[in-house]
């Protein structure tokens, strides 16, 4: 049951520099609610939680506990009263056990190791208590991202938290790891915590929320109790404008084969083996779609198409010419364009301007330099229209990337790749961390570019990113292809199945 208000953020300012983040962000929570934050891609909602977590400090404005104003000063003093968040990148050190993070910075080593066993049976008796299979000894690294996730939320219960903030805790998640966090989500608030969860999927925010408020231009412009309203209505609170919330569809014509991979093989950054005598084509005009639960090969596919891991048995062929074993350099120069899986490592570079993300790998090519010499003015030129094309905020080609929120980051990648015009383009989840409104641009222009005769493999595991825009949707599991089915959201079961490693001849006709 939810109660009296808990928690209020009561006119809050942050500016950075000329960018207004929050400009008077008011909102209220209730002792033992699920409250879900929703918003445009840079609407201000991230900076609004740093807030509440201590993280960042306010320009102007209080933060209310029970009514008495407390001021935070660090994420420590969060905790302190009894504020704690998980960031969508985990803080914690990956050659540690579980129990030496939980305890970094909270003593002299000597207490520390004569206390451990106590942490131990602290950890294991929360892990019960909720569920979580987190153990005390296991180090970090060895764990998947959603373990991981479970020891940042424990760590937070280890330390009194009763105000969790989730910063969009399902974008990383399979669909499975996913039910398993709402159902603890609800399992926290029935024992009298308190969730506020940040998140761009609508339909699970309606699934688990019992009240949802949507910021726009940097504040809160609404709060609904989740049973008083429809995604639908959701979208348009948000955006301001009606959302398709399905694209028209239109067939694709096919072309010449673009891309043929036979039989390739390669293992992981680890050495195990990861892709297994894989063989399938991409034409140009269609969009082939890669759909699979995290971690069956389909990260390492990527990444062996982009020149990035070894080959080991098989070939990759690009308009007929053998390029196994190219580097993503020479990759580039034939005209591939990627959209990576993890951004961070690899689609940009966080302390360069917009332009010179544009211009990554590209600042050889004669429209943007000559003679040795970059040619400044076409480059922001041809930035500003990336952000006009994509909305991206802000619209500056000279901010630096590291700043922009998390959406926008993603859009300016998917933007710059598209506009390439590329022959074959490589996408490995298209649309994470993207708003609703800004699905429907980012979807349509990559119909677009399949359309203007590109080839595209889609790699991803949302399964509706797959059907809104794929033409065939390939199943993997367990580094091997397992089947292929046409993008209908009538099959999403046989899909599952097949993701589960059952064979598609193998599955029995319905009685
Ligand atoms: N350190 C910073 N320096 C400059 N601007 C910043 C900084 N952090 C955030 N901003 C700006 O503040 C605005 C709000 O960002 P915020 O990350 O809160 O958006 P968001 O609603 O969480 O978006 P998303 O859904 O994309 O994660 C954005 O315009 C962003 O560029």
């Amino acid at each position: 049951m939810t109660g009296p208000t808990f928690l209020r953020l009561d006119n809050i300012h942050k500016r950075f520099g000329a960018v207004v983040a929050n400009a008077g962000v008011t909102l209220d929570v209730e002792q033992g609610e699920i409250h879900a934050l929703l918003g445009e891609n840079g609407a201000g909602k991230s900076v609004a939680m740093n807030i509440l977590a201590g993280v960042l400090s306010p320009s102007e404005g209080r933060i209310l506990i029970r009514g008495e104003p407390i001021r935070l000063g660090s994420p420590r003093d969060a905790i302190r009263h009894g504020i704690g968040m998980v960031h969508q990148h985990f803080m914690l050190v990956p050659n540690l056990t579980v129990a030496e993070n939980y305890i970094l910075g909270q003593g002299t080593p000597a207490r520390l190791i004569r206390d451990m066993g106590e942490v131990h049976r602290r950890i294991e008796a929360l892990s019960a208590r909720y569920g979580l299979d987190v153990r005390p000894d296991a180090i970090v690294e060895t764990l998947t991202v959603g373990q991981q996730q479970r020891v940042e939320i424990l760590k937070a219960l280890y330390h009194g938290v009763e105000l969790l903030i989730l910063d969009e805790p399902t974008a990383v998640l399979t669909p499975q790891e996913t039910e398993r966090l709402l159902v603890l989500m609800r399992g926290l608030v029935a024992d009298g915590k308190t969730i506020v969860f940040i998140s761009h999927k609508l339909d699970e925010v309606m699934a688990v929320s019992d009240r949802i408020s949507v910021m726009r231009d940097a504040r809160v412009v609404d709060t609904v109790r989740a049973a008083d309203t429809t995604p639908r209505e959701l979208a348009r609170k948000m955006v301001g404008r009606d959302v398709l919330m399905e694209l028209p569809r239109r067939p694709s014509h096919e072309g010449r084969v673009v891309l043929a991979v036979e039989g390739l093989t390669c293992r992981d950054e680890g050495g195990l083996p990861a892709v297994r005598d894989v063989s399938f084509e991409v034409r140009a005009g269609e969009i082939v779609g890669v759909a699979g639960v995290s971690g069956n090969g389909q990260t390492e596919l990527s990444l062996a198409l982009a020149g990035l891991l070894p080959v080991d048995a098989g070939r990759v062929v690009l308009d007929g010419r053998d390029v196994t074993g190219f580097s993503p350099a020479e990759m580039s120069r034939l005209g591939v364009a990627n959209v990576p899986e993890d951004r961070h490592r690899m689609g940009i570079v966080l302390p360069f301007t917009l332009a010179e993300n544009v211009i990554l790998q590209r600042s050889g090519d004669p429209a943007f330099s000559r003679g040795g010499l970059l040619r400044r003015g076409a480059i922001t030129e041809a930035t500003a229209e990336i952000l006009r094309r994509f909305r991206v905020k802000p619209l500056d080609p000279d901010a630096v990337i590291g700043s922009l929120s998390g959406g926008n980051q993603q859009k300016l990648v998917v933007g710059r790749e598209l506009a390439r015009n590329p022959g074959f383009m490589l996408i490995n989840q298209l649309t994470r961390g993207i708003d609703i409104g800004a699905m429907e641009i980012v979807m349509q222009e990559v119909l677009k570019a399949r359309d203007a005769g590109a080839a595209i493999l889609l790699v991803s595991t949302e399964l509706e990113e797959l059907f809104s825009v794929a033409d065939r949707i390939l199943v993997m599991c367990g580094g091997e292809l397992i089947g292929e089915v046409p993008p209908e959201r009538g099959r999403i079961e046989e899909i599952g199945l097949m993701m589960g490693g059952k064979r598609l001849d193998a599955i029995e006709p319905a009685a």
